[in-house]
Protein backbone atom coordinates (compact mmCIF):
# COMPACT_ATOMS: atom_id res chain seq x y z
CA UNK A 1 0.00 0.00 0.00
CA UNK A 2 1.43 3.39 -1.05
CA UNK A 3 1.41 6.39 1.76
CA UNK A 4 1.85 9.49 0.78
CA UNK A 5 3.33 12.19 3.23
CA UNK A 6 2.13 15.48 2.69
CA UNK A 7 4.91 17.06 4.94
CA UNK A 8 3.79 21.19 3.66
CA UNK A 9 0.17 19.64 4.95
CA UNK A 10 2.22 18.29 8.24
CA UNK A 11 3.87 21.55 8.61
CA UNK A 12 7.11 20.04 8.61
CA UNK A 13 6.09 18.09 11.52
CA UNK A 14 3.68 20.77 13.94
CA UNK A 15 1.01 18.72 12.92
CA UNK A 16 1.13 14.57 12.51
CA UNK A 17 -1.67 12.40 11.94
CA UNK A 18 -2.46 11.05 15.30
CA UNK A 19 -4.74 7.97 15.63
CA UNK A 20 -4.60 7.93 19.90
CA UNK A 21 -2.84 8.28 22.74
CA UNK A 22 -2.87 6.99 25.79
CA UNK A 23 -1.28 6.27 29.42
CA UNK A 24 -0.45 2.57 29.77
CA UNK A 25 2.18 0.05 30.43
CA UNK A 26 4.74 -0.91 28.02
CA UNK A 27 4.51 -4.22 27.67
CA UNK A 28 7.08 -5.49 25.62
CA UNK A 29 10.68 -5.39 24.93
CA UNK A 30 13.40 -4.09 27.53
CA UNK A 31 11.39 -1.36 29.45
CA UNK A 32 8.24 -3.78 29.62
CA UNK A 33 6.52 -2.94 33.09
CA UNK A 34 7.39 0.77 32.75
CA UNK A 35 4.89 3.42 32.57
CA UNK A 36 4.41 5.29 29.83
CA UNK A 37 2.56 7.54 27.59
CA UNK A 38 2.02 6.65 24.60
CA UNK A 39 1.57 8.77 21.30
CA UNK A 40 0.28 6.18 18.25
CA UNK A 41 0.24 7.97 14.74
CA UNK A 42 -1.12 6.71 11.25
CA UNK A 43 -0.11 5.53 8.44
CA UNK A 44 1.64 2.37 7.25
CA UNK A 45 3.38 1.25 4.45
CA UNK A 46 5.03 -2.77 5.92
CA UNK A 47 1.58 -4.23 5.33
CA UNK A 48 2.34 -7.22 8.05
CA UNK A 49 -0.02 -9.90 7.71
CA UNK A 50 -0.24 -10.61 11.65
CA UNK A 51 0.01 -6.80 12.32
CA UNK A 52 -1.85 -6.15 15.55
CA UNK A 53 -2.86 -2.81 14.74
CA UNK A 54 -4.25 -2.49 10.82
CA UNK A 55 -6.32 0.21 12.06
CA UNK A 56 -3.23 2.52 11.75
CA UNK A 57 -2.44 1.72 8.44
CA UNK A 58 -4.39 4.58 6.31
CA UNK A 59 -3.21 7.97 7.51
CA UNK A 60 -6.04 9.58 5.79
CA UNK A 61 -8.17 8.17 8.75
CA UNK A 62 -6.74 10.90 10.91
CA UNK A 63 -6.16 14.39 10.51
CA UNK A 64 -3.05 16.33 10.67
CA UNK A 65 -3.52 17.44 14.93
CA UNK A 66 -1.08 19.67 16.46
CA UNK A 67 1.52 18.26 18.35
CA UNK A 68 1.28 20.71 21.15
CA UNK A 69 -2.24 19.51 22.07
CA UNK A 70 -0.72 15.63 22.54
CA UNK A 71 2.34 17.30 24.52
CA UNK A 72 -0.26 18.68 26.68
CA UNK A 73 -1.58 15.88 27.01
CA UNK A 74 1.15 13.47 27.93
CA UNK A 75 2.98 16.23 30.08
CA UNK A 76 -0.38 16.47 32.23
CA UNK A 77 0.00 13.08 33.41
CA UNK A 78 2.64 11.54 35.81
CA UNK A 79 4.82 9.48 33.00
CA UNK A 80 8.27 9.83 32.67
CA UNK A 81 8.29 8.04 29.00
CA UNK A 82 6.80 8.59 26.00
CA UNK A 83 6.80 5.78 23.68
CA UNK A 84 5.69 6.57 20.11
CA UNK A 85 4.51 3.86 17.88
CA UNK A 86 2.17 3.56 14.85
CA UNK A 87 1.53 2.40 12.34
CA UNK A 88 5.05 3.48 11.10
CA UNK A 89 6.05 6.75 13.22
CA UNK A 90 9.23 7.16 10.52
CA UNK A 91 7.05 8.06 7.99
CA UNK A 92 6.72 11.80 9.26
CA UNK A 93 8.78 14.33 10.54
CA UNK A 94 9.54 13.70 14.64
CA UNK A 95 11.59 16.49 15.24
CA UNK A 96 9.23 19.00 16.29
CA UNK A 97 8.12 16.16 18.40
CA UNK A 98 10.72 14.76 19.92
CA UNK A 99 12.50 17.98 20.89
CA UNK A 100 9.68 19.27 22.62
CA UNK A 101 9.38 16.23 24.64
CA UNK A 102 12.71 15.87 25.36
CA UNK A 103 12.28 19.94 26.75
CA UNK A 104 9.75 18.46 29.52
CA UNK A 105 12.24 16.12 30.34
CA UNK A 106 11.06 13.08 29.59
CA UNK A 107 12.48 10.11 28.21
CA UNK A 108 11.84 9.06 24.46
CA UNK A 109 11.27 5.59 23.23
CA UNK A 110 10.70 5.10 19.69
CA UNK A 111 8.69 1.42 18.56
CA UNK A 112 9.64 1.11 14.28
CA UNK A 113 10.11 -1.32 11.40
CA UNK A 114 13.15 0.70 10.90
CA UNK A 115 11.71 0.87 6.62
CA UNK A 116 11.69 4.74 6.52
CA UNK A 117 14.69 7.49 7.24
CA UNK A 118 15.20 8.26 10.57
CA UNK A 119 13.83 11.93 12.42
CA UNK A 120 14.01 12.80 16.09
CA UNK A 121 15.71 12.65 18.96
CA UNK A 122 15.27 9.70 21.06
CA UNK A 123 16.43 7.71 24.37
CA UNK A 124 15.66 4.31 23.08
CA UNK A 125 15.01 2.79 19.79
CA UNK A 126 13.25 -0.97 19.60
CA UNK A 127 14.10 -1.93 15.97
CA UNK A 128 11.02 -4.59 14.67
CA UNK A 129 12.55 -5.53 11.18
CA UNK A 130 10.13 -6.96 8.60
CA UNK A 131 11.04 -9.17 5.96
CA UNK A 132 8.95 -7.65 3.32
CA UNK A 133 9.99 -4.37 3.87
CA UNK A 134 13.93 -4.13 5.92
CA UNK A 135 14.94 -1.83 7.60
CA UNK A 136 17.23 1.19 6.15
CA UNK A 137 21.01 0.68 7.22
CA UNK A 138 21.18 3.71 9.63
CA UNK A 139 18.62 2.14 11.79
CA UNK A 140 20.72 -1.14 12.55
CA UNK A 141 23.14 1.71 13.57
CA UNK A 142 20.10 2.88 15.66
CA UNK A 143 18.91 0.24 17.53
CA UNK A 144 19.54 0.21 21.12
CA UNK A 145 17.22 -3.38 21.05
CA UNK A 146 16.21 -5.60 18.37
CA UNK A 147 12.71 -7.50 18.72
CA UNK A 148 12.23 -9.95 15.96
CA UNK A 149 8.50 -11.49 15.48
CA UNK A 150 8.52 -15.13 15.62
CA UNK A 151 5.81 -16.56 13.83
CA UNK A 152 7.71 -19.89 12.87
CA UNK A 153 10.81 -21.74 13.24
CA UNK A 154 11.89 -20.18 10.14
CA UNK A 155 12.26 -17.27 11.73
CA UNK A 156 15.17 -17.92 14.08
CA UNK A 157 17.27 -17.21 10.75
CA UNK A 158 15.45 -13.66 9.98
CA UNK A 159 16.46 -13.55 13.44
CA UNK A 160 20.08 -13.94 13.46
CA UNK A 161 20.49 -11.91 9.95
CA UNK A 162 19.46 -8.73 11.70
CA UNK A 163 21.28 -9.52 14.77
CA UNK A 164 24.66 -9.67 12.57
CA UNK A 165 24.31 -5.80 11.52
CA UNK A 166 22.95 -4.05 15.06
CA UNK A 167 25.61 -2.77 17.45
CA UNK A 168 27.47 -4.72 19.65
CA UNK A 169 25.37 -3.02 22.70
CA UNK A 170 22.50 -4.03 21.27
CA UNK A 171 19.87 -6.24 23.08
CA UNK A 172 18.38 -8.65 21.18
CA UNK A 173 14.73 -9.97 21.88
CA UNK A 174 12.43 -12.82 19.97
CA UNK A 175 8.58 -12.09 20.50
CA UNK A 176 6.20 -14.37 19.44
CA UNK A 177 3.60 -13.40 16.84
CA UNK A 178 0.19 -13.56 18.92
CA UNK A 179 -2.13 -15.70 17.38
CA UNK A 180 0.53 -18.70 17.61
CA UNK A 181 2.56 -17.39 20.73
CA UNK A 182 1.10 -20.46 22.85
CA UNK A 183 2.15 -22.98 20.13
CA UNK A 184 5.61 -21.18 19.34
CA UNK A 185 6.31 -20.50 23.02
CA UNK A 186 8.59 -24.00 23.70
CA UNK A 187 10.76 -23.69 20.26
CA UNK A 188 11.52 -20.18 21.08
CA UNK A 189 12.81 -21.00 24.78
CA UNK A 190 14.83 -23.85 23.12
CA UNK A 191 16.16 -21.23 20.94
CA UNK A 192 17.28 -18.58 23.61
CA UNK A 193 18.94 -21.27 26.23
CA UNK A 194 20.62 -22.98 23.04
CA UNK A 195 21.47 -18.89 21.98
CA UNK A 196 21.59 -17.09 25.59
CA UNK A 197 22.46 -13.50 23.73
CA UNK A 198 18.79 -13.25 22.63
CA UNK A 199 15.76 -12.79 25.57
CA UNK A 200 12.54 -13.41 24.82
CA UNK A 201 9.51 -10.24 24.65
CA UNK A 202 6.05 -11.77 25.26
CA UNK A 203 3.46 -8.88 25.04
CA UNK A 204 2.35 -8.64 28.43
CA UNK A 205 0.01 -5.46 28.29
CA UNK A 206 -2.47 -8.33 26.34
CA UNK A 207 -2.54 -10.72 29.18
CA UNK A 208 -2.80 -7.61 31.74
CA UNK A 209 -5.96 -7.17 29.41
CA UNK A 210 -4.89 -2.90 28.94
CA UNK A 211 -4.02 -0.91 26.22
C1 LIG B 1 2.18 -2.13 15.77
S1 LIG B 1 3.91 -2.00 15.62
C2 LIG B 1 4.13 -0.23 15.34
C3 LIG B 1 5.57 0.21 15.17
C4 LIG B 1 6.27 -0.22 13.88
N1 LIG B 1 5.41 -0.18 12.75
C5 LIG B 1 6.88 -1.59 14.04
O1 LIG B 1 6.38 -2.54 13.45
O2 LIG B 1 7.86 -1.68 14.78
C6 LIG B 1 4.50 -2.16 17.32
C7 LIG B 1 5.17 -3.47 17.68
O3 LIG B 1 4.20 -4.49 17.69
C8 LIG B 1 4.75 -5.64 17.09
N2 LIG B 1 3.61 -6.47 16.67
C9 LIG B 1 2.62 -6.10 15.82
N3 LIG B 1 1.72 -7.08 15.67
C10 LIG B 1 2.14 -8.12 16.43
C11 LIG B 1 1.65 -9.43 16.70
N4 LIG B 1 0.53 -9.89 16.11
N5 LIG B 1 2.33 -10.20 17.55
C12 LIG B 1 3.48 -9.77 18.14
N6 LIG B 1 3.99 -8.54 17.94
C13 LIG B 1 3.35 -7.72 17.09
C14 LIG B 1 5.59 -5.05 15.97
O4 LIG B 1 6.53 -5.95 15.43
C15 LIG B 1 6.24 -3.91 16.69
O5 LIG B 1 7.37 -4.36 17.40
N1 LIG C 1 1.07 -1.68 26.48
C1 LIG C 1 1.56 -1.66 25.24
N2 LIG C 1 2.88 -1.84 25.05
C2 LIG C 1 3.36 -1.75 23.78
N3 LIG C 1 4.64 -1.81 23.37
C3 LIG C 1 4.70 -1.58 22.05
C4 LIG C 1 3.40 -1.35 21.58
C5 LIG C 1 3.10 -0.86 20.23
O1 LIG C 1 2.00 -1.09 19.71
O2 LIG C 1 3.99 -0.21 19.67
C6 LIG C 1 2.54 -1.49 22.67
C7 LIG C 1 1.13 -1.37 22.89
O3 LIG C 1 0.31 -1.24 21.97
N4 LIG C 1 0.70 -1.44 24.18
S1 LIG D 1 5.37 -2.39 10.32
FE1 LIG D 1 4.37 -2.25 12.33
S2 LIG D 1 2.44 -1.08 12.02
FE2 LIG D 1 3.25 -1.63 10.01
S3 LIG D 1 2.12 -3.48 9.47
FE3 LIG D 1 4.04 -4.17 10.45
S4 LIG D 1 3.61 -4.34 12.65
FE4 LIG D 1 1.91 -3.19 11.71
MG1 LIG E 1 0.79 -2.72 20.23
Amino acid sequence: MAVTVDSELLDGGRLLPLVEDFYTIQGEGFHAGKPAYFIRLGGCDVGCRWCDAKYTWNPKLYPPTDVRTVIDRATACPAQAIVITGGEPLLYPLDVLTRALRAKGLEIFLETSGSHPFSGVFDWVCLSPKRQQPPLEEAYGRADELKVIVESEADFEWAERNAARVSAKCRLYLQPEWSVAERMMPAMVEYAKANPRWNISIQTHKYMHIP
